[in-house]
């Protein structure tokens, strides 16, 4: 299309907005004093220069992020249902991708790199609403949008709380400056226990009223931000969010989900409500299932997702029907892990901020930062 700007909602494919093939750079952040050395090292740099195609393909990934979540936060309104919130977004997403996820294999590609979570109050992640779910947003919500975006597998994973209400503006910007303070603290060589214990600090120093009571905020003690490796969305390190004596760093080359979670009840989240969210496990099984229903479903998530996490709505979506049993069956047997909601106590809120940034040899580069967030 001759099509100069995004339209509403985003249906220009991205690649038509820069036709030069050269994507916005995010925000660039040089690395602390012990690591200044590396803004200038020719040697540092020319490694950089050599990871091009991964640089254009995270930062495409990015620019479709900011493109559709800026294009959500003005058009979600309350009375919206969870569902059409999410697939709103999925539309987009693929849309922009060129990945439309329907023709079998398509979203490995480029796409949706994992469910669009949608987590109201005291829900703080792993929320996608499935069939026949008939939430709707209303004003007193505090909503978490946590949706994923990948190109070739490299995978951008970016986070905002959205309220309709001015009495939680407190938590919120306790929470957009606690994931700022991570991003800030991350680095090449950094210990993952400092980064939770300065993130914790930030997330601390706030207090907020909620309908006449006072709140401190609680960093959630039992969720992390993480690493996140070529198809895999996480690939193996925690980054904490409080205080903790993880002496694992950063390395050079490493791509970082900086996530933080803060929260006015107990500051700790458990397992509960049905689950949407599913992966295929790395260490699955060699061997075929034994149910046939179950061996014809891996085969879907294999050719569809790969170890992309996925939801029912999308299996719903490639024609799936009377899954349940077969996929119940892989969770059982080690092929799939499900990842069920994450919830602080009833009556409490969560909000939560995330970002991806990339360690590169000569910078730090914040790829999904926007002038939203
Ligand atoms: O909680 S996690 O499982 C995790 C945190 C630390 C180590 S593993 N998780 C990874 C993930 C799991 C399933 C998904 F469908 C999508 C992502 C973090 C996360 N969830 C949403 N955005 N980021
Ligand atoms: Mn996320
Ligand atoms: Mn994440």
């Amino acid at each position: 299309s001759l099509a100069t700007k995004q339209s509403s909602p985003p249906r220009v494919l991205l690649s038509n907005l820069y036709p030069s093939g050269e994507y916005p750079v995010g925000q660039e952040v040089e690395y602390r004093d012990e690591n200044i050395y590396r803004t200038t090292s020719e040697e540092k740099r020319a490694i950089d220069r050599a990871n091009n195609d991964f640089l254009q393909e995270y930062r495409y990934g990015a620019e479709v992020h900011r493109q559709v979540r800026q294009w959500a936060a003005q058009n979600i309104k309350p009375g919206q249902s969870l569902t059409e919130i999410a697939e709103g977004i999925e539309d987009a997403v693929r849309a922009l991708t060129g990945h439309q996820g329907l023709e079998d294999g398509d979203n490995i590609k480029g796409g949706v790199a994992f469910p669009t979570g949608v987590n109201l109050d005291h829900i703080a992640a792993h929320y996608s609403p499935n069939a026949g779910n008939k939430t709707l947003l209303a004003k007193e919500n505090v909503m978490k949008v946590d949706f994923g975006v990948h190109v070739n597998g490299r995978i951008v994973d970016s986070a905002f709380t959205m309220s309709f209400d001015p009495m939680y503006d407190n938590l919120l910007t306790a929470v957009k400056e606690a994931t700022n303070t991570g991003i800030k603290e991350a680095g090449i060589d950094v210990r993952m226990g400092d980064i939770g214990a300065a993130i914790q600090e930030t997330m601390e120093s706030y207090e907020c009223e909620i309908n006449g009571t006072s709140y401190p905020i609680k960093a959630i003690r039992n969720l992390n931000g993480h690493d996140i490796q070529q198809w895999k969305i996480h690939g193996g390190k925690s980054v904490p969010i409080v205080k903790s004596n993880d002496q694992t760093k950063m390395e050079e080359g490493e791509v970082f989900a900086i996530e933080t979670f803060g929260s006015t009840g107990n500051g700790y989240v458990r397992d509960d409500y049905e689950t949407s969210h599913y992966a295929k496990r790395q260490d699955a099984p060699k061997s075929r299932p034994a149910l046939a229903s179950a061996q014809k479903l891996l085969g879907v998530i294999n050719k569809n997702f790969g170890t992309l996490p996925f939801c029912r709505r999308y299996l719903d979506r490639l024609g799936q029907e009377k899954y349940l049993l077969g996929l119940n069956q892989l969770v059982q047997q080690g092929y799939v892990e499900d990842y069920p909601p994450l919830v602080d106590k009833k009556g409490s809120y969560t909000a939560q901020f995330e970002h991806t940034i990339l360690l590169r040899p000569n910078v730090k580069e914040v790829v999904s930062r926007g002038d939203d967030y």
